[in-house]
């Protein structure tokens, strides 16, 4: 019958699995490059392997993780093609489409795209965030690091690894510590009281889209902007400080009024002051130009 576990596309066996090159470390996670090569002939296709980097990882967010990506069907977030089991099904491993182009970090720096080219970009990243919302998960990370680029006209969220769903007449997500995590991207309820919304990852995307607006160039990136003296040692209570004097990333200078505004209110200190990804897409489609034809 067709339905054999070795018919089943979703199964990916490890012994198939070539290891090409390592594409990233997420949080708790690594991702590497396979081919995946079962006639051993190397015609297999590249896929994109996430495995826990941990032993001790916490394997139950862990499938969580797979979970969600499992359930998320849409062409701003990346592909769920499978999981590969090992050691007996113990470890499973997320396998993916990959994205040859890498993420915006890699990509901007090299392609200097055109204001409509990243407003394009911009909108497709809040197309993907508002269908995530849309099924109450939270994202938690979005940044450029975690944007991949399909072509120079397709962008994809590549990452959930921090992705948390908020139940219905829930507000906030709240965590326990902080751990390794991107402060420069937090919003300011999230620092000082460790609560995740919807309207965080706005924040978010407020910070992402600087990245976009300035390429990606390391010397504009969000730690040396809100960094008063560059060598200083930044604290988040620095940060926080910082952020309640309104101090924000400066917006580059090429960057159209309308969308300086609209940068500024995913900033604004009051979450329910915030725009929604839906409102974003509207502004961003009254735009011109926005989307190159
Ligand atoms: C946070 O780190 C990652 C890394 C990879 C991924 C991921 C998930 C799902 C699919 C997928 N496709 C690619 N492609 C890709 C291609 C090139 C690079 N390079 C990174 C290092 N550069 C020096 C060269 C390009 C990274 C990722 N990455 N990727 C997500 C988060």
């Amino acid at each position: 019958s067709e339905n054999l576990p070795d018919k089943d596309p979703s199964m990916f066996h490890k012994r198939y699995l070539k290891w090409m090159k390592d594409l990233g470390e997420g949080h708790f996670g690594k991702v590497t490059l396979y081919l995946y090569d079962p006639a051993n002939d190397r015609t297999g296709e590249p896929v994109a392997v996430k495995a826990l980097k941990q032993e001790d990882g916490n394997v139950e967010s862990w499938m969580k993780e797979i979970e969600i990506l499992k359930s998320l069907y849409h062409s701003n977030i990346v592909k769920y093609k499978g999981c590969c089991t090992e050691l007996g099904g113990q470890v499973v491993q997320l396998i993916m489409e990959y994205l040859p182009k890498g993420s915006l970090k890699d990509y901007l720096p090299k392609r200097k795209l055109s204001m409509p080219q990243c407003l394009m970009f911009a909108q497709q990243i809040c197309e993907g965030m508002e269908y995530l919302h849309s099924k109450r998960y939270v994202h938690r990370d979005l940044a450029a690091r975690n944007v991949l680029v399909d072509s120079d006209n397709l962008v994809k969220i590549g990452d959930f690894g921090l992705t948390k769903y908020i139940p219905e007449g829930e507000i906030y997500y709240r965590v326990r510590e902080h751990g390794d995590s991107p402060v420069f991207w937090y919003a300011i309820e999230c620092l000082k009281e460790n609560k995740f919304s919807f309207s965080s990852d706005v924040w978010s995307f407020g910070v992402t889209l600087y990245e976009i607006l300035t390429r990606c160039d390391p010397r504009k990136n969000p730690p040396m902007e809100m960094m008063e003296e560059p060598q200083g040692q930044m604290t988040v209570m620095v940060l926080i400080k910082l952020l309640e004097r309104n101090r924000r990333l400066p917006c580059p200078k090429d960057c159209p009024p309308e969308v300086k505004m609209l940068m500024e209110q995913c900033w604004a200190a009051d979450p329910r002051q915030r725009p929604t990804f839906r409102s974003l897409i509207e502004k961003f489609e009254g735009i011109p130009r926005t989307s190159p034809h």
